[in-house]
């Protein structure tokens, strides 16, 4: 969800595994050359769905590397293929704690409109059924750095990994 710290301790988290760190919404101001805004509101919502699904599938190949998406890309269907290509760590925040670090932030053209902790729920209750498909949900508060984030993230990982006795014999 926007706001969680997906870009932030999705750095975090690369630079404690050694891999390479690439952000969707970075890629799609790049190739764009325009804001995520200005996207938004130049091409629209769809337009820009299908800019991020087009950059998903191609940096989901890459071997190494951790990958922050926008908080909508749970939305396409097809998008999930790309996803499991790799481990897709969900970072669940309170709305509280989203509204409080995105109160003075106007870069996200979804919340733009109407009261800021109500869009919030809103699109949270939407998307929540989405997020919970991830394969590791990780809790966010507020008394956590990005970087012990991270290093939790990396403790639980292997919990979620098959263990070698769960695997079907060959
Ligand atoms: N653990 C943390 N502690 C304190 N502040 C944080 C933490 N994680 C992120 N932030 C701050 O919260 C804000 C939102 O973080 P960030 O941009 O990483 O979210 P995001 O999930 O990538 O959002 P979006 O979906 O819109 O790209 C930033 O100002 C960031 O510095
Ligand atoms: O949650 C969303 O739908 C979005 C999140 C941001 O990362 C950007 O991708 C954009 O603002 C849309
Ligand atoms: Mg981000």
């Amino acid at each position: 969800m926007m706001g969680t710290g997906k870009t932030t301790v999705g750095r975090a988290l690369a630079t404690k595994l050694g891999y390479r760190f690439v952000d969707t919404d970075e890629i799609i101001t790049q190739v764009t050359q325009q804001s995520i805004s200005e996207v938004f509101a130049t091409s629209g919502e769809a337009a820009f769905r299908q800019i991020e699904t087009q950059v998903l599938a191609k940096v989901c190949a890459y071997t190494h590397l951790a990958i922050a998406t926008g908080g909508g890309v749970v939305l396409q269907r097809e998008n999930w293929s790309y996803l499991h290509h790799g481990l897709i760590v969900w970072l669940d925040a309170p709305t509280e704690l989203l509204s409080t670090r995105l109160s003075a932030d106007d870069t996200r053209p979804l919340l733009q409109t109407g009261d800021l902790r109500s869009q919030l729920e809103t699109i949270l209750q939407q998307r929540q059924p989405l997020y919970s498909q991830a394969d590791l949900r990780v809790v966010v508060t507020s008394e956590e750095t990005p970087e012990q984030l991270a290093t939790r993230i990396l403790q639980e990982i292997p919990q979620v990994l098959k263990q070698p006795s769960t695997l079907p014999q060959s």
